[in-house]
């Protein structure tokens, strides 16, 4: 069985080609292959079906959990289509959980989504060292707190879940912390739900911009987003959202039939 190992600003995949739609990904099967010890090692995995003539992107969190949508991989999932001579270069869309996303790949390498309206659901807080911190809510597809303070982002441990209100938020959430560099510049780092503490967070960058504009009283305007693992862009307009950063794709390899196999 093939698969291609990617990134997004350093948020990693393993994308599994499976066009007929016929793999059994079960979560112990992506659990495995996230494990950065016993398999590839990534944040997520990509699969890649073809149903119906439309490309559907089967997003997994390291842990097994399903998500309704992933920035970055849908970014490192075009790019795949593309290099694989599956699409050509331009523009084209893609199905996810969360639902139609139109694509346009760059010469450069890198992608642009129109990522649908990042909405803003109501305010709450998200909880570090016993420490409470006002965020927005922001629905991009999938649930976002995205807390825009003072404290430099740097400064957060981000190697245990920052506590959520689990009345807002029933099916848990990404909890993104970001500073605002200068007008339209962010720094952000995020706890993603079904993952951990990941380098970047497509959607999450949304639900930043989102959130610092809707503190400034804006409900349109652009920003570039620093997150650890490096730098997107993101537009955000009354209805719909555009996000642009890298996509790379890093090897390609077999996966071991019986290794593949001895997990169920
Ligand atoms: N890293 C992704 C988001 C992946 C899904 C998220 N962990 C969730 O469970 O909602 C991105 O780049 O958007």
């Amino acid at each position: 069985m093939e698969f291609v190992k990617g990134h997004g600003t350093e948020n990693d995949f393993v994308i599994l080609p499976d066009l007929d739609g016929e793999l059994d990904l079960t979560d112990a099967r992506v659990q495995a292959l996230c494990d950065r010890q016993r398999g590839l090692g990534a944040d997520g995995v990509l699969r890649v079906v073809k149903s119906d003539g439309k490309w559907f992107m089967d997003y997994r969190n390291a842990d097994g959990s399903v998500a309704e949508m992933c920035g970055n991989g849908l970014r490192v999932f075009a790019r795949y289509l593309v290099d694989a001579g599956l699409q050509p270069e331009g523009e084209f869309v893609v199905d996810t959980r969360a639902g139609e996303r139109p694509v346009v790949t760059h010469p450069d390498g890198s992608v642009t989504i129109e990522m649908g309206w990042a909405k803003v659901t109501g305010a709450s807080i998200a909880a570090v060292d016993g420490r409470g911190f006002g965020g927005v809510a922001v629905d991009v597809g999938n649930p976002h707190l995205a807390c825009v303070t003072d404290v430099p982002v740097e400064d957060f441990d981000l190697t245990v879940p920052p506590a959520h209100d689990p009345v807002m938020f029933p099916h848990g959430v990404n909890v993104e912390f970001v500073n605002v560099i200068d007008d339209g510049a962010l720094r952000m780092r995020v706890h993603e739900r079904g993952v951990g503490e990941t380098r970047s967070c497509g959607t999450g960058t949304v639900a930043a911009v989102a959130s610092w504009l809707w503190g400034i009283g804006q409900s349109t305007g652009k920003a570039t987003v620093d997150v650890p693992g490096g730098q997107v862009t993101v537009v955000i307009e009354s209805t719909t959202s555009t996000l642009t950063g890298p996509a790379v794709l890093v090897a390609r390899g077999e996966i071991d039939q019986a290794w593949w196999d001895s997990i169920r």
